[in-house]
C-alpha cells in the first residue's frame, strides 16, 4: 500500500530499563513507527507490559504506535490500550471468537483496526472481515519471543493475501526473523510494513540503530521497487 517501506522496530528487543529513552532513540535513527508487542503468558508463552507501559512512553514521541495484542481474550482490553494511545489495535484471528465484533470495537474507539495471523493460520480466517480491516500482521514466526529464524513458508501467503485485498488499502504487515536478507523477499511479496526487533536494536546505540534500519530499508525499498 505505501510506496516506501514502513519501519516498525519491536520495542521487545530495547532496553527495558530505559524504553522511553529507547523509543526516542530508534525514532532519531529512522523508525516510522513504534511497535509494541504485548503478551499475556496465556495466549504466547511469554509476558510484556500493558496499558500502563504504553502511557508512559505515549509522550516520548508522535510516532504511530503499532499495538500487537499477542493476549486472549482481547475484547475486554482495547479501551485500555486505546486510552492509553495505540493509533493501531491488532488482535490475533486465534484468540478472538468474534472477530469481525472485535474489529468493528477498535474502529468504534477511534483506533485502526488490525488482524494478526500465525504462520500456520491460512488467510481465508480473514477473507470475510476485509472491509474491517487497515493492516493485515503475517507472522514469519510463532509469536512469543524476539530472535527466532524466518519461517519462509510465509512468503506464500503474503501473495496471496496481496491479491485477497485487492484495491482495498490495507497495509501488510510482516513480523518476525527480518532483517535485510529476509526484508525483499517479503517486500517483493507485498509487504509494505516491516516489524524487526534484534535486527534494529542490536548494537545497542542511536548509530548502529541508524544503521540497522538503513540497512533494512535499502533492502526492502529496492524489491518494492523492483516488483512494482
Ligand atoms: O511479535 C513478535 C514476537 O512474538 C515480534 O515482534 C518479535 O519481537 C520480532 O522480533 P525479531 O524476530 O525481529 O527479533
Amino acid at each position: 500500500m505505501s510506496e516506501k517501506t514502513i519501519i516498525a522496530p519491536s520495542v521487545l528487543s530495547a532496553d527495558f530499563s530505559r524504553l522511553g529513552e529507547e523509543v526516542e532513540t530508534v525514532c532519531r535513527a529512522g523508525a516510522d513507527w513504534i511497535h509494541l508487542d504485548v503478551m499475556d503468558g496465556h495466549f504466547v508463552p511469554n509476558i510484556t507490559f500493558g496499558p500502563p507501559v504504553v502511557k508512559a512512553i505515549r509522550n516520548r514521541t508522535d510516532k504511530v504506535f503499532d499495538c500487537h495484542l499477542m493476549i486472549a481474550p482481547a475484547d475486554p482490553f482495547l479501551g485500555a490500550f486505546a486510552d492509553a494511545g495505540c493509533d493501531i489495535i491488532t488482535v490475533h484471528a486465534e484468540a478472538t471468537t468474534h472477530l469481525d465484533r472485535s474489529l468493528q470495537a477498535i474502529r468504534d474507539l477511534g483506533c485502526k483496526a488490525g488482524v494478526s495471523l500465525n504462520p500456520s493460520t491460512p488467510e481465508s480466517a480473514i477473507e470475510y472481515v476485509l472491509d474491517r480491516l487497515d493492516l493485515i500482521l503475517l507472522m514469519t514466526v510463532n509469536p512469543g519471543f524476539g530472535g527466532q529464524a524466518f519461517i519462509s513458508s510465509v512468503v506464500e501467503k503474503v501473495r496471496r493475501v496481496k491479491s485477497m485485498i485487492g484495491s482495498r488499502p490495507i497495509h501488510i504487515e510482516i513480523d518476525g526473523g527480518v532483517t535485510p536478507e529476509t526484508a525483499p523477499l517479503v517486500a517483493a511479496a507485498g509487504a509494505d510494513v516491516l516489524v524487526a526487533g534484534s535486527a534494529v536494536f542490536k548494537g545497542g546505540n542511536a548509530e548502529a540503530y541508524a544503521k540497522n534500519i538503513a540497512a533494512i530499508r535499502a533492502a526492502s525499498d529496492g524489491a518494492m521497487k523492483k516488483a512494482a
